[in-house]
């Protein structure tokens, strides 16, 4: 018998977090089974603030992955160091170029436009103007992420093999649908983000999935 005991990883999420989702996604469609401890960004202000969490993650957001003995944060690496460490199901292509184009669309998405409508943000831009700034950044990103599509998408977003563009898409798409943006400009948005909603690793990372969601959402 081994003498070592492997912990289970543990991922801090937030049932509504997309960046919580994307690695939620990836680690599904890796396999790696994971318990998730909830981090309410509302009660009481956001249980990230708290000190405890602090200690956690000091960007104080989700979410944040202990595996392996190591506490990492920033979605975009843990998928990396997921991607590095769990060759199983890969997550990037083999090709330099199409490694690229992953990238750019999870950099688009990571930096360009979710960030835009965290919740700090908008409750910085205030109650009035918040869905209209929401759109305004939703809109001027999907519009790059459409164009690029228009050359390197296959039957997702970079090829036929599913990479972690996808898993930084569809959690925008749906955070789009939240601030009632028009998404009929971004066909092919739409429709990968179509292919991909309802297969098993992306319905089991779904906010209404989490245990943290809302019943009265859940349903
Ligand atoms: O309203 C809430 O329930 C609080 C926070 C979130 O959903 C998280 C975000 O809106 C940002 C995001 O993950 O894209």
């Amino acid at each position: 018998m081994s003498d070592t005991i492997e912990e289970m990883p543990v991922l801090y999420s937030y049932w509504r977090s997309s960046c919580s989702w994307r690695v939620r996604i990836a680690l599904n469609l890796k396999e790696i089974p994971y318990d998730i401890k909830a981090v309410s960004l509302i009660k009481g202000g956001g249980e990230q603030h708290c000190n405890e969490y602090r200690e956690v993650n000091p960007m104080e957001q989700v979410p944040s992955l202990v595996i392996d003995g190591h506490t990492l944060i920033e979605s975009l690496s843990i998928m990396n160091y997921l991607e590095e460490t769990r060759p199983q199901r890969p997550l990037m292509p083999q090709d330099c170029y199409k490694r690229a184009k992953v990238r750019e669309i999870c950099e688009i998405i990571s930096s360009a436009i979710q960030p835009l409508q965290n919740l700090i943000v908008l409750i910085y831009v205030g109650e009035e103007k918040k869905k209209e700034w929401a759109q305004h950044w939703i809109m001027r990103g999907f519009r790059a992420v459409e164009k690029l599509l228009s050359s390197c998408a296959g039957k997702y977003c970079v090829g036929d093999e599913i990479t972690l563009a996808d898993c930084c898409l569809v959690p925008q798409v749906f955070n789009a649908r939240r601030f009632h943006v028009d998404l009929r400009p971004f066909p092919i948005i739409l429709r990968i983000d179509r292919e991909l909603e309802n297969l098993p690793a992306f319905r089991a990372a779904h906010p209404s999935a989490q245990p943290d969601c809302p019943p009265e959402v859940a349903k």
